[in-house]
C-alpha cells in the first residue's frame, strides 16, 4: 500500500500538477462513494482549493438526482435530463431513475468529451473533477457508467477517488465491508485507485492505514470485537474467521492503493490527496494506459481477423466463379455494393451486347469478376503486408 497520509507537500506536487511537458493532458478524478460519504463536501473542497491555486477545475456532475450544489459545475447532467420527469415519464423508482438519466446522459458523451479536449488544448483547465451519484451501483455497475468512465478514461488520465466515511469504518467488519467494496470498483474500473478517508476532523484514520498494513493489528481488532461480540461478528466465530480469509485476500490489492486521510470539511489532507492523485497518474501512464491500449489493439485484430475470413470467403467465391460454375450470388452481390465501379464494365461496351444478350452479360460478367479478383488480391496481399510489418 501507498501512503501518502503523511507526505510533506511540495508547491507544484502540492496540487498534484504536473509541468506541461509532462503531462499535457489534464488529469481527471471520478469522486465514488457511498451515500454521505462526503463526496460533494469533498469535490466542493477540491475545487476551492484549485481556485486558491489560480488553476481552476473543470467540473462535472453526474448525479442527476442532487437537489443543490456547494459549487458551480460546468457540466451538469441536470441541465440535459430531468430526472424527476424520466421516473415519472418511465414509471421508475429512484435508482431506475438515475440509471435511466446516465443512460440518457451517456449518448452526449462524445460532445462531452470533445469540449474537454478543446479546454485542455486550450490549457484552460488544469483538472477535470468528476461527482457521482451516491447509489454507487447505479454508476459503477451500469453500461452507462462504463461507457462515460472509458469514455473519460481512453482519453485523459483518469484516477478514481473513493470516499470512505471514517467515522463510520471504525468496527473491522463495516470496514472489511468497505474494502471488499472499493475493490469491486477497482476491478470493474480498472482505474489507478486512491482512497479517501473523509470526515478525519470526527474520527482520525490512523487505525485504518494500520489495519491495511498490519495484518496482525486487523487481527487483534477482529478478536476484540469477537470478544465485545460486536454486531456482524457473531460469538461462533464464524464471521470471524471469514473477515481472516478476506483480509489475507485483500492484503494484495492494498498494495495498489493510495491512501489519504482528508477532512472536506477543514481541508487538511488535501495538498496530499493531490500528490496521491499526481502518482496515480504516472501510474496510469506507464501500467494503465498501455493496458488499455493492449485492449484497443485486441479488438482491432479481432476485427481485421474478421476481415480476413471474410476475404477469404470472397476469394473461395471467386475460384468457383472462375472455373465457369453459375452459382456466384455472393460475388456477384459484393461486386453490386461496391457504387464506384461500374458493376458491368465500361458502358460503351453496350452496343456490342445488344447483339447477344446472353453472351455479352457473361463476357461483362467474368469481366467483373476478374477486375474484383484482382482487387481482392490486392487488397489480400496489403492486408498480409500490413499484418506482418
Ligand atoms: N465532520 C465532517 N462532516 C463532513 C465532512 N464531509 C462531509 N461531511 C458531512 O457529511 C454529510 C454528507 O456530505 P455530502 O457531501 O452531501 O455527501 P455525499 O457523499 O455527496 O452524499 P450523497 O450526495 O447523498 O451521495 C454532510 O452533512 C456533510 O456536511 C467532513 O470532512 N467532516
Amino acid at each position: 500500500m501507498a501512503d501518502t497520509m503523511s507526505a510533506s507537500s511540495s508547491t507544484s506536487a502540492a496540487t498534484g500538477k504536473a509541468p506541461a511537458t509532462e503531462q499535457p493532458l489534464p488529469p481527471a478524478v471520478i469522486c465514488i462513494g457511498m451515500a454521505g460519504s462526503g463526496k460533494t463536501t469533498f469535490m466542493q473542497r477540491l475545487n476551492a482549493h484549485l481556485h486558491s491555486a489560480h488553476e481552476p477545475p473543470y467540473i462535472i456532475n453526474l448525479d442527476p438526482a442532487v437537489r443543490t450544489l456547494p459549487f458551480s459545475s460546468n457540466i451538469d447532467i441536470r441541465d440535459s435530463v430531468n430526472y424527476r420527469q424520466v421516473m415519472s415519464s418511465y414509471n421508475l423508482g429512484p435508482n431506475g431513475g438515475i440509471m435511466t438519466s446516465l443512460n440518457l446522459f451517456a449518448t452526449k458523451i462524445d460532445q462531452v468529451v470533445s469540449i474537454l479536449e478543446t479546454r485542455s488544448k486550450s490549457h484552460e483547465i488544469s483538472r477535470i473533477l468528476i461527482d457521482t451519484p451516491g447509489q454507487i451501483e447505479c454508476f459503477v455497475w451500469s453500461a452507462s457508467g462504463a461507457i462515460l468512465t472509458d469514455a473519460i478514461a481512453s482519453t485523459f488520465p483518469t484516477v478514481v477517488a473513493y470516499v470512505i466515511d471514517t467515522p463510520r469504518t471504525t468496527s473491522p467488519a463495516t470496514f472489511m465491508a468497505n474494502m471488499l467494496y472499493a475493490c469491486s470498483i477497482l476491478y470493474k474500473t480498472k482505474l489507478p485507485m486512491i482512497l479517501v478517508f473523509n470526515k478525519t476532523d470526527a474520527q482520525d484514520a490512523t487505525f485504518a492505514k494500520e489495519w491495511m498494513t498490519d495484518f496482525e493489528a486487523f487481527q487483534a481488532a477482529l478478536r476484540e470485537s469477537e470478544d465485545g461480540n460486536e454486531e456482524g461478528v457473531g460469538g461462533s466465530g464464524y464471521m470471524a474467521s471469514l473477515l481472516n480469509s478476506m483480509s489475507l485476500m485483500l492484503d494484495e490489492f492494498y498494495n495498489h492503493l493510495d491512501v489519504v486521510a482528508v477532512s472536506a470539511m477543514t481541508g487538511q489532507g488535501i495538498d496530499e490527496f493531490f500528490e496521491a492523485v499526481q502518482k496515480k497518474v504516472v501510474e496510469y501512464e506507464k501500467d494503465y494506459k498501455p493496458e488499455m491500449e493492449m485492449l484497443r489493439k485486441k479488438r482491432e485484430d479481432e476485427k481485421l481477423e474478421k476481415k480476413q475470413k471474410e476475404l477469404d470467403k470472397l476469394m473461395k467465391d471467386m475460384a468457383v466463379g472462375d472455373s465457369g460454375k453459375k452459382e456466384t450470388p455472393v460475388v456477384l452481390s459484393d461486386v453490386e455494393s461496391d457504387e464506384d465501379e461500374p458493376m458491368y464494365g465500361d458502358p460503351s461496351d453496350e452496343e456490342e451486347v445488344d447483339n447477344d444478350p446472353d453472351e455479352g452479360l457473361k463476357a461483362r460478367y467474368q469481366k467483373a469478376l476478374q477486375e474484383t479478383s484482382q482487387n481482392a488480391m490486392e487488397d489480400a496481399k496489403e492486408y498480409i503486408r500490413k499484418s506482418q510489418g
